[in-house]
């Protein structure tokens, strides 16, 4: 599968979450948005209601951790029933530790950067991880206008994974929709996350296979797309 899209619940109703990931299923991951009001000025959810979420959908689990200490609370999601957990570098104590213990727990491990983090410090971590993802808005809301001075920055990582012959997946989140996925394609992202794009639609599931088409059309012909 060259691209991947992954819903975001943020964007959807919290009373029937259940109903609403039934609804997108079809889509590659669920993409669960945590939040703890310190690392970002916004609350969500936490390991009980993953723990529920994961039983009541087969789309596996992509949890993003905007929160602090992830060192603490990633390995819980994990055990809760995510598939792929994604840490915050500005979060996290020990990052190399953290993306081993994920993977050691049986997850993928997957680091974020918000706007402002350049990639290039961490060019050493990228063997480390099966995602990076680049946050195209700043973390804490759905709904926001993306980002497109990180285009760049998507492009720049598409490099570093490419120069050392790396799988990792490149996902980018935030103001993901119809009108801003090609850039993203283009530039390098192979997963897309999209929350109000896909829950604001009428019809969710047709919502993610159109932006999967719009995005698998501009990477058929990337040299860097490959089998996951
Ligand atoms: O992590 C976040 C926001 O911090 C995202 O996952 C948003 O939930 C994406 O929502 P849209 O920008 O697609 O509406």
């Amino acid at each position: 599968m060259a691209v991947q899209i992954n819903p975001s619940i943020l964007s959807a109703d919290f009373s029937r979450l259940a109903e609403e990931a039934k609804a997108v299923e079809g889509a590659d991951w669920l993409h669960v948005d945590v939040m703890d009001n310190h690392f970002v000025p916004n609350l969500t959810l936490g390991v009980p209601i993953v723990e529920s979420l994961a039983k009541a959908t087969d789309t596996p689990l992509d949890c993003h951790l905007m929160i602090e200490d992830p060192d603490r609370w990633a390995p819980q999601y994990v055990e809760a029933g995510a598939g792929s957990v994604t840490f915050h570098v500005e979060a996290a104590a020990a990052p190399v530790r953290l993306a081993r213990e994920i993977r050691a727990k049986g997850a993928r491990a997957s680091m974020a950067l918000k706007p402002a983090t350049p990639i290039e410090p961490y060019e050493d971590l990228l063997p480390e991880l099966d995602m990076l993802l680049v946050m195209t808005v700043e973390p804490g809301f759905g709904g926001q206008a993306f980002l497109d001075i990180m285009l760049p920055k998507i492009r720049r990582t598409r490099e570093l994974i490419s120069k050392h012959g790396l799988q990792l997946w490149l996902q980018v989140d935030g103001g993901v929709s119809a009108s801003t996925i090609e850039q993203c394609a283009e530039a390098g992202a192979d997963v897309f996350v999209a929350g109000s794009a896909v829950y604001g639609a009428d019809d969710p599931a047709a919502a993610v296979r159109l932006l999967r088409d719009q995005a698998a059309a501009v990477t058929a012909s990337a040299p860097w797309a490959c089998a996951h």
